[in-house]
């Protein structure tokens, strides 16, 4: 057998439905696919590899997926700390947005955001954000993989003027990105606070029509749900299961105010729920039962939410912090195993964006999105659990290697792709900029 690429690693987890550990194993890719996974000595004999790339030390697996991002706001990563959400946003965050967010710094932003990413071992990320074109332009440059919202919103920004604009924008983008490799596309409307009923229904039909998921922030606090409630008398979760929104398309961020009928009805409808710790417990937004949820059967993936309110784009930190706070908020050790961190943050990633046929496991016939750690530290050793050290203690600085569909886009924890120093200086400038 012939393939362009075989990577030899001391562990691999694959997170295929088995969950199998693989010790001294090879993949071997071809045209960007896996199209092998043997024991090494097995795969020396049999596969003539055009490059092989040898990992001792190392743990290899898939991509990781952040479910939730806002990109460019890496440039404003730090701006305003240390607020809850609705102050954050009202008197910081969208006055700067308003200010300074432009196509050139949603292009500068999104590369700062793609590099830490992939430095990170993030091959695919889920976004939200204004001038999404360009957004999806820089990523499909950087060789990642994304998908990437139509934004939808009620005000006018200097994005779009109505609804209806942004939907014409959304499904022009649609439309550019239908075959493209690395680039899908999912509704994005911000919130139920934000978007009335006339586009979320629209958009519930359009979702249908198209295939695309539908991305929101919802039950993000407390607030959120009283102030729908005093309002319109009905919670934001009832108001869009009666627009036709909670379904396997919908995409729901936060979720931290659930009640039990709530999270029946996700399970039973196959939406997904995107977990973001971080962001939560630093906007003190609330906690998501994330414990409860998956006892129940929802899809739940995890995101870092924007760079602006974690303030990192980290999901090897993601996990054990959703590890961790899956045990205390629901009182039992057991809860959220590291296995099972490991899982939200890929395959369940890749459920929720309806990619589960091409990514988030190392399965036969899926994209090479892959990711070797070295576990060589005096912090991940020894080792009893490739996993356990993965999860609770792993660092960045030990993503050494990453491929996006078989291409290598970190090398020696290098990107191949992006110029390190031009997208350090370009964020440098809007810092100066926006806080001079
Ligand atoms: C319409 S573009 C996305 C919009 O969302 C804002 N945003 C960032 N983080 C959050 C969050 O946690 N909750 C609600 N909205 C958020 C971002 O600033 C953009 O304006
Ligand atoms: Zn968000």
């Amino acid at each position: 057998m012939h393939a362009e690429l075989l990577i030899h690693a001391e562990w691999i987890l694959t997170v295929d439905p088995e969950n199998r550990q693989l010790t001294d194993h090879a993949v071997a890719v071809a045209d960007g696919r896996i199209q092998a996974i043997l024991p090494y000595e097995e795969a020396r004999r049999t596969i003539q590899a055009e490059q092989t790339v040898e990992l001792p030390g190392h743990v290899l697996i898939p991509g990781l997926i952040n479910a939730h991002t806002h990109a460019s706001m890496s440039l404003l990563r730090g701006l305003a700390d240390d607020l809850p959400l609705m102050t954050w946003l009202h008197e910081h965050i969208w006055p700067t947005e308003g200010r300074w967010v432009d196509a050139g710094f949603v292009a500068d932003g999104t590369r700062l955001a793609v590099l830490e990413m992939l430095r990170g071992g993030v091959t695919c990320y889920n976004d939200m954000y204004f001038h999404p074109e360009v957004s999806a332009q820089v990523t499909a440059e950087s060789g990642m993989r994304a998908v990437i919202g139509m934004i939808v919103v009620d005000f006018p920004t200097g994005y779009a003027a109505s609804p209806d604009e942004y939907i014409a924008k959304g499904l022009a983008l649609h439309e550019r990105y239908r075959d493209h490799p690395l680039i899908r596309v999912a509704w994005a409307p911000h919130a139920p606070y934000s978007v009335s009923d006339a586009p979320l229904q629209r958009i519930a039909t359009l979702a249908f029509e198209l295939g695309v998921p539908v991305h929101i922030h919802l039950h993000e606090t407390r607030d959120e749900v009283e102030n729908a409630e005093n309002a319109h008398g009905e919670r934001p979760f009832a108001r869009l299961d009666r627009l036709g929104l909670i379904g396997p398309s919908l995409v729901s961020v936060h979720m931290t105010q659930l009640e039990d009928a709530e999270i029946a009805r996700l399970a039973e409808t196959g939406a997904s729920v995107v977990h973001c710790p971080e962001s939560n417990l630093k906007l003190a937004s609330g906690f998501c039962p994330v414990a409860k949820l998956l006892e129940a059967g929802v899809n739940v993936a995890l995101g870092t939410d924007g760079a602006a309110s974690n303030n990192d784009l980290n999901l090897l930190g993601e996990m054990r912090t959703a590890a961790l706070l899956g045990k205390g908020v629901s009182g039992s050790a057991s809860a959220v195993p590291a296995t099972e961190a490991l899982r939200m943050a890929t395959i369940n990633g890749a459920r929720a964006l309806g990619l589960e046929s091409e990514i988030g496991s190392i399965e036969l016939g899926k994209s090479a999105d892959l990711v070797a750690l070295d576990l060589r530290d005096p912090h991940t050793q020894p080792l009893y659990h490739p996993v356990s050290q993965l999860v609770y203690a792993a660092g960045r600085h030990q993503v050494r290697q990453v491929w996006v569909r078989g291409r290598q886009v970190i090398r020696d924890g290098a990107p191949t792709t992006l110029h390190v120093a031009e997208v350090l200086s370009e964020a440098q400038i809007w810092g100066a900029r926006i806080g001079g």
